[in-house]
């Protein structure tokens, strides 16, 4: 299976999963910071005080992705580095971090792939109501421009948000995220205010003359049990309603008002049911959809639903009380999440037909195994099938005539995996966290063998 000529292989990271130096050059505190310093909300009571030191060690971090013979780095820009209160005047010592990252990468000749929210939202903003404030979408447009002044001369991919729906309700709905409120309406009201925020940051990158605009989100198909192993398999009446909710809530919610400028019915009716719509301004949709380049597409797994009991009404999914989170029958990873790679193929054949207007990118997809480190190697044959079940649906997919530009494997270096800290490892690399030395896994070396012959 040979790849098309230019398609981009790559990695993805995030700032408050690998960076650490959270006090260093006048970086003020995040939402991150806060939450996972409060106690019981972060496994082991880990933070990302720490994490990679990846703030001291990008140099050599960039060496490594270079002997993997990357030709793209996603990484994301911790928005209290730029501006420490969330608002106001930028910290130039932020910025210049920022600054020589980028020089590093392009003197690697490795594409700078950038994420300018990727969850680290400023504290100061969070006292103000954070991503349920209006006022957020302002200040985030605000940073946007900020940030592309000074690295859009050698920055061409601009991705504004990190899966807004995480943000919006795992970190307003039911809490597991920061900033850690259980508060549906709250949730509603979020995830209107960062995609006006994506739609404002999008304009001002495209008035600055950004090449390729993003918005990332993490989608999944909806499947029910039978779909899982049964692509042919017909739902009930019952459970077709719920599998096309929760399509809405999770991927239309998204990328309907981002591409098309209008809210699937299903959004608009939980948000009846959960604080109304008197957040949502005319002329917000318009803004929102200001047009973009790529959809980027995080899989790990499909999101598998019936008809039945649902969750508690604080919980993640405003609108689907009558929803029942179903398992897969599929062997899982160290997350408990269920391995269906055609999960993938599926996914983005319909992406590609129900938004033939942008490309696609796979923008994260990895998998954290409990990797063994012995003799200096990390036989993670796991990881290496996971990866390579996906690459192939990945391949079927442009097969079937899906736009897709390239793929970006989650992640370079085991890092801060949020709620659950460092105990999940998504690298292809490890990392000891105790003397930060970092070892490419199998999977690293396999992949350096993909990219190299662009295929499998
Ligand atoms: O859970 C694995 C990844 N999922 N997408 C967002 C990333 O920050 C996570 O580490
Ligand atoms: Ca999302």
């Amino acid at each position: 299976m040979i790849f098309p000529e230019d398609f981009v292989w790559g990695a993805a990271t995030a700032s408050y999963q690998i960076e650490g130096a959270v006090k260093e050059d006048g970086r003020g505190q995040s939402i991150w910071d806060t939450f996972s310093h409060t106690p019981g909300n972060v496994a082991d009571g880990d933070t990302g005080d720490v994490a990679c030191d990846h703030y001291h060690r990008y140099k050599d971090d960039i060496g490594l992705m270079r002997e993997l013979g990357l030709a793209a780095y996603r990484f994301s820009i911790a928005w209290p580095r730029i501006q420490p209160d969330g608002e106001g005047s930028i910290n130039p010592r932020g910025l210049a971090f920022y600054d020589k990252l980028v020089d590093e990468l392009l003197a690697a000749e490795i594409s700078p792939y950038v994420t300018l929210y990727h969850w680290d939202l400023p504290q100061g903003l969070e006292d103000r109501g954070g991503w349920a404030n209006r006022d957020t979408a302002y200040r985030f447009a605000d940073y946007a421009q900020a940030v592309h002044e000074r690295l859009g001369d050698r920055v061409s991919d601009w991705a504004t948000l990190n899966e807004p729906w995480v943000s919006a309700f795992l970190g307003y709905g039911n809490g597991v995220h920061a900033p850690g409120r259980r508060d549906p309406a709250y949730a509603m009201r979020s995830a209107h205010h960062l995609l006006l925020g994506h739609g404002l940051a999008a304009r001002r990158l495209r008035e600055g003359g950004a090449q390729r605009i993003m918005l990332v989100v993490n989608s999944a198909p909806v499947l029910t049990p039978a779909q899982v192993n049964d692509p042919s398999a017909v739902p009930d009446e019952a459970d077709a309603a719920v599998v096309h909710r929760i399509h809405a809530l999770l991927t239309r919610q998204f990328l309907d008002p981002a591409v098309y400028g209008t809210y699937p019915e299903e959004v608009i009716e939980a948000a009846e049911r959960n604080g109304g719509t008197g957040h949502i301004q005319d002329g917000d949709l318009a803004l929102i959809n200001a047009p973009i380049d790529l959809v980027g597409v995080n899989y790990y797994n499909p999101c598998v639903v019936e008809a039945g009991p649902g969750l508690p009404a604080d919980a993640a999914w405003p609108g689907s009380e009558d929803v029942k989170f179903a398992t897969a029958d599929a062997p899982t990873t160290a997350m408990g999440w269920p391995i269906v790679p055609d999960g993938l193929s599926r996914l983005l054949v319909r992406l590609s037909q129900d938004y033939p207007q942008v490309g696609l990118m796979v923008t994260e997809n990895g998998a954290a195994f409990d990797d063994v480190l012995e003799h200096g190697r990390v036989h993670d044959a796991q990881r290496v099938a996971y990866l390579d079940g996906h690459l192939r649906e990945v391949w079927r997919a442009i097969e079937a005539g899906a736009d897709l530009r390239g793929y970006l494997v989650w992640s370079l270096l085991d890092n801060f995996e949020w709620a659950e800290g460092y105990r999940r490892r998504f690298g292809i690399v490890h990392v000891d966290y105790g003397t930060q030395t970092r070892v490419p896994k199998d999977s690293a070396l396999w992949y350096r063998g993909v990219i190299g012959r662009n295929g499998l």
